[in-house]
């Protein structure tokens, strides 16, 4: 029998979402409704969607599963809208919101009518939006997040995860606050230092123009995300606020200390402050289930002339060593590109850098 899945919004997420459910679950029917007639048809035209229904209600009540992949004060407001349609009894609602407490809190209105909400949250994603930027392994090794009621049925959860299988994450169980909490400081923390540092340095750019060509490595590495859709992060931040205020406040304060053993010159405290860092952030399991998803990468400084790439991939060749990604990295855009190759294992990882330092000039890292 065909499966309804009804997708609210077909930006990055749905659409990444709805061409995963492509992949595995060859009975689903992906219709697709959001504000934007103009998305939808693009998507039905990319077959990132089957159908389009643009009257909601319809959509609603035809649907076994509905995704809602809106920015979250949007999510809010559809919960509220599908709480006022008659839609089937079985059907699984969930979204895919970066913040869970006060849309759990929210999906009550569901619960109260009978239906089932479990709430979700993919934990990759990027600074683009928009379904062009839609991909089917966008979430491979990738944790995704599932928060469940308590009312739901066993079945309802299994249907839910089947349905993710072709995303090819992992799936985790949490609480609505413990989610907002580790997010807050893994994810949302992260976008508002790298908003704010790019604004001081936009203080400086203004100042002194050649600053704007300075900008290497370090600055891209921690300010990528600060290109993301502002309307996004202004309803992130707002629906975790009361934690985000927490996490703001212990900042200022580390930050004001870091301050202080600067001042005062002391230069042990100032080594152990980066030492900390530096072994913590090294021991966060990269190749095993962490924080940080696991993939076996080499990056490659390579010249910039027609060639160069071939020339790292055929030694690889020669060598006889298989590669499962390779990406040209934004890194930087004057001199050298910054190659990145996948590898299945770390003893391919580890036979390819040796590789490239015995028969290439390039410099290469493993992260
Ligand atoms: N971008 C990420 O990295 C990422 C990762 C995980 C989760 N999320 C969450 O996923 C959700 C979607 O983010 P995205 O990156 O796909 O954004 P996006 O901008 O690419 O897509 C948003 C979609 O919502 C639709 N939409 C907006 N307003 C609407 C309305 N009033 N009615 C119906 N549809 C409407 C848009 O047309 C678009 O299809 C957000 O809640 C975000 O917090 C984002
Ligand atoms: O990689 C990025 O660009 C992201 O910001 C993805 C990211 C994050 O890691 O913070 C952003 C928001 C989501 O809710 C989950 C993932």
């Amino acid at each position: 029998m065909k499966k309804n899945i009804l997708m609210i919004g077909i930006g990055l997420i749905g659409s990444s979402i709805a061409l995963s459910i492509k992949e595995t679950t060859k009975n689903a029917i992906i219709v697709g409704f959001s504000h934007n007639e103009k998305e939808l048809f693009g998507a039905k035209s990319h077959q990132i969607i089957d159908k389009i229904n643009l009257n909601l209600e319809k959509a609603a009540q035809e649907a076994d599963v509905i995704f809602l992949c809106t920015p979250v004060s949007v999510t809010l407001k559809l919960i509220q809208e599908l709480s006022t349609f008659s839609l089937k009894e079985s059907v699984i609602i969930t979204d895919v919101g970066s913040t869970k407490v006060e849309i759990m809190n929210q999906a009550q209105v569901l619960l109260d009518k009978g239906y089932t909400f479990i709430g979700g949250h993919p934990m990759a994603g990027s600074h683009k939006s928009g379904f062009l930027a839609g991909n089917k392994d966008l979430f491979e090794n990738a944790y995704y997040i599932l928060v469940p009621t308590g009312n739901e049925m066993n079945e309802q959860m299994t249907c839910l995860t089947d349905l993710l299988t072709g995303t090819r994450a992992k799936i985790v169980i949490l609480d609505a606050y413990e989610h907002d909490q580790i997010t807050g400081i893994l994810s949302h923390m992260p976008h508002i230092i790298a908003a704010q540092l790019v604004q001081q340095a936009d203080d400086l750019m203004v100042q002194n123009p050649i600053s704007k060509k300075l900008a290497a490595g370090g600055f891209r590495d921690i300010t990528r995300i600060a290109s993301s859709d502002p309307k996004m992060w202004t309803d992130i931040s707002k629906s975790n606020a009361v934690i985000l205020e927490k996490e703001i406040d212990n900042w200022l304060v580390k930050l004001s200390d870091f301050k202080d053993i600067l001042k005062s010159d002391k230069e042990v405290e100032i080594f152990n402050f980066f030492e900390r860092s530096k072994k913590v952030r090294d021991e966060i399991p990269v190749h095993k289930e962490g924080t940080i998803p696991g993939f076996h990468d080499l990056y490659i400084n390579v010249p910039d002339y027609p060639g160069a790439i071939a020339e790292v991939t055929a030694i690889l060749a020669k060598v006889n060593i298989s590669l499962i990604n390779i990406k040209i990295m934004e890194t930087r855009d004057d001199i050298f590109g910054i190659l990145r190759i996948s590898f299945k294992n770390e003893k391919d990882l580890f036979l390819a850098k040796e590789a490239v330092a015995k028969h290439t000039p390039y410099e290469s890292v493993i992260n």
